[in-house]
């Protein structure tokens, strides 16, 4: 017998009201999350609703989650259901594409203070009131109110708060802005709707309390604030441990960023109790070397894939593709004739979206067209099912920007192959911070079901893999103008254990895909770009690479690459844009050293991605290192070398180079403080810390 539920009302305004159901206090049951997450979801995907007003019924907004459930919690199977649906307060309400604003009459203590503080604002009744009270029951606030909390009221106010298990009023609550306004009871509904509407026109601000930052103090204050916090709190319980592990969790978030600070709540995204969830059918759309790829990957894995293009041209095209993919592996004995038969049985070529209603995951792989991309998207919305996953292969743009069009931000995903897709090991799965982290569980699933290295990483431009190796190719460009030998360095590389160097490797991608790929870095991240003038230059005269048989190699016949002295005449020409006159000592540097100033840089970036959280741990890197660009493996992979070298040794050489060729070779904060710290690269903000405290502390 389900115990309390919700109840939703549309109204002829487009606000949803969301009733939380449960008397006498409406406690957070199982059921009622549940519930709560099906109303919302389902308020999402109606497009009469405009925005969401969240309350309680009766004269409580809620007392949080139902203690008399507390027992069953303790089984790790129960926990499994509230991790789902803690992660679905973050990603699914506060990261919605419409507002939601929490009304609140009575107590909203414990999980309901957390529910409303997911919501955009809240308004309360001078009746309410407002409290983190977990900890007098042995637990601390699991639905994200150790990071929110501070981030609306201040990080001291909110310890006190949650240490004490005090609530405060609503006078109290609007001074210090963890509610926007205090109305009367019989005001409070229309009050609400009122303001959510507002939101949605722009005329409030549409703030996500997770992201706030003005109300928080600076780590080094808030480090003897959370100190103070702990040794009061062995005064008072010694022997209690949950008010440390509040804090602590607290600490998380702003030393590692909010979303850590969640996961501290809540361990790790694997280990969150979230089970993938089965994909029966893929959609692709756009069949080109890349949709076709992953179409080849897809059903090489006995994933039945619907394959959408325009025309029957193209798809002809790309089945054609397809079929030359599989036959290549006929022709090497990996594949009898009968089991390629009953592969290619599992494509299904078509011109619309008919098949996609029935399909769990779907990913676009056209052009890099945002305008195009966004309208694919809007359609996959409309076509899929409300659980289809998104995603999309693009390699350098925002999946925000993407899903622009959609209210489904939370199921769009980034599935990032390499070329050739059915080959390359490595899979980038690309989150944003709405994307949900049950989505991501699920892809990772399929990564390795279709024989990937999947690696988690976050939404910039070039991910991790190009984001990191874009200074491969920018510092030997630096060098040539600094008068360094174009095929000494890509020997160099090579000698390092790269299978072709930075110069060969351009000539492969071809020169539009490297000038393409420098504009997104230099709109995003202007100060990291050396701007060499040699590629465009050489684009000019129609040298493009391989595929126009000239590029930093002349081509004879397939693929025989050899060096061409007329490209002197371009170095030349760049090196005077530049005004870098060749440096005599750079000429003496063996190919150890050369191989050193290009990857250093590529270290540094590295470095930059891991600071970002764009990669969540260093070993994550090593693997994109080796699968999405070939660094060789008896390194171990980037940092893994890095580390071997030292950051300190590597951090004075970049400084050098600061300073006598160009700022491109600027250490950033997270090597310079490693270095600092004598700490490898892969050693957390936290460790960093605790290294820090043992030094001011003296080791105790
Ligand atoms: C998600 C995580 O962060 C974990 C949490 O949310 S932990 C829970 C935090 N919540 C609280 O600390 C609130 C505890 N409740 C109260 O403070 C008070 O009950 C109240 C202020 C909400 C109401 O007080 P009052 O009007 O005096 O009524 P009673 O205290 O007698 O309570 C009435 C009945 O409701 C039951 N009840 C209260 N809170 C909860 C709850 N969270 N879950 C389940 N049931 C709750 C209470 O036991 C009374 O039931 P009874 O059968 O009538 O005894």
């Amino acid at each position: 017998m389900a115990k309390g539920r919700t109840e939703m009302e549309v109204g002829s305004d487009g606000v949803a009201v969301i009733y939380v159901a449960n008397p006498p206090v409406n406690a957070l049951s199982i059921d009622v999350l549940f519930s709560l997450k099906g109303h919302y979801e389902e308020a999402l995907r109606r497009n009469d609703v405009k925005a969401i007003v969240l309350t309680g019924s009766g004269r409580s907004f809620s007392a949080g989650l139902d203690i008399s459930a507390f027992a069953d919690i303790r089984k790790p199977e129960q926990l499994k259901d509230h991790c789902i649906l803690i992660e679905s307060m973050t990603d699914i309400f506060e990261d919605a594409g419409k507002p939601s604003v929490a009304a609140i009459d009575g107590p909203a203590l414990g999980g309901g203070l957390e529910l409303s503080m997911v919501c955009q604002a809240r308004i309360s009744t001078p009746n309410a009131q407002l409290g983190l009270t977990e900890l007098q029951f042995g637990v601390i606030p699991g639905f994200g109110g150790t990071q929110r909390l501070p981030r609306l009221v201040g990080l001291t106010k909110a310890l006190e708060m949650m240490m004490l298990s005090k609530p405060i009023n609503a006078e109290e609550a609007h001074e210090l802005g963890l509610v926007d306004a205090v109305v009367s009871p019989n005001d409070l509904l229309n009050d609400a709707r009122r303001w959510a509407l507002d939101i949605c026109e722009s005329k409030r601000p549409w703030v996500r309390a997770l992201y706030k930052t003005d109300k928080l103090e600076s780590p080094e204050v808030a480090r003897e604030i959370l100190n103070s916090a702990r040794v009061l709190s062995r005064k008072q319980a010694a022997n209690l441990q949950h008010p440390l592990v509040c804090i602590d969790a607290v600490e998380e978030g702003i030393v590692s960023g909010p979303r850590a600070g969640l996961r501290k709540q809540v361990p790790g995204i694997t280990d969150l109790g979230l089970t993938p969830r089965k994909v029966s059918k893929v959609a692709i759309v756009g069949c080109g070397l890349m949709g076709s790829g992953i179409a080849t990957a897809l059903i090489l894995s006995h994933y039945p894939v619907i394959l959408k293009e325009v025309d029957e041209k193209s798809l002809n095209a790309g089945i054609d593709r397809i079929k030359e993919n599989l036959l290549s592996r006929v022709r090497k004995g990996k594949m009898t004739k009968e089991k390629y038969e009953k592969t290619l049985s599992l494509l299904t070529g078509v011109l619309d979206y008919e098949k996609f209603k029935t399909v769990d995951l779907a990913i676009e792989a056209v052009v890099e067209n945002v305008k195009l991309k966004q309208q694919i998207f809007a359609e996959l919305e409309q076509h899929c099912p409300s659980h289809c996953i998104l995603a999309t292969n693009t390699s350098t743009i925002d999946l925000n920007l993407i899903g622009e069009k959609t209210n489904s931000q939370e199921r769009i995903v980034g599935t990032h192959f390499f070329a050739p897709a059915h080959i390359m090991p490595l899979l980038e799965i690309v989150r944003t911070p709405r994307a949900s982290l049950q989505a991501v569980v699920t892809l990772l699933d399929v990564g390795k079901k279709i024989k990937k290295t999947p690696i988690v990483v976050g939404n910039c431009t070039g991910f991790a893999v190009y984001r990191m190796f874009f200074p491969y190719t920018q510092a030997a460009l630096l060098l040539v103008d600094h008068g360094m030998d174009v095929y000494k360095i890509d020997q160099a590389c090579t000698e390092f254990g790269m299978s072709i160097g930075p110069f060969r490797m351009t000539d492969l991608v071809g020169f539009g895909v490297a000038l393409a790929t420098g504009m997104q870095f230099l709109e995003n991240f202007p100060e990291l770009v050396y701007k060499s003038m040699l590629i465009p230059l050489m684009v000019e005269d129609k040298r493009t690479g391989e595929a126009s048989q000239k590029g930093f190699y002349r081509y004879e016949g397939k693929r025989k690459a050899s060096p061409d002295p007329e490209i002197m005449n371009y170095v030349n020409e760049s090196r005077r844009i530049a005004g870098a006159t060749p440096d005599p000592e750079l000429l003496k540097l063996d190919n150890s050293a050369i191989a050193e100033m290009v990857f250093f840089p590529v270290i540094n970036e590295a470095c930059r991605v891991l600071g970002e959280g764009i990669a969540f741990k260093a070993s994550d890197l090593d693997i994109a290192s080796i699968f999405g660009m070939g660094f060789p493996p008896y390194r171990g992979g980037i940092m893994h070398w890095a580390d071997s070298i030292g950051a300190r040794r590597i951090c004075t050489m970049l400084s050098e180079w600061e300073m006598k060729y160009d700022q491109f070779f600027k250490p950033c904060s997270h090597l310079l403080e490693r270095a600092g710290a004598g700490l490898p690269l892969s050693a957390s903000a936290t460790m960093m810390m605790n290294q820090a405290k043992t030094k001011i502390l003296g080791g105790c």
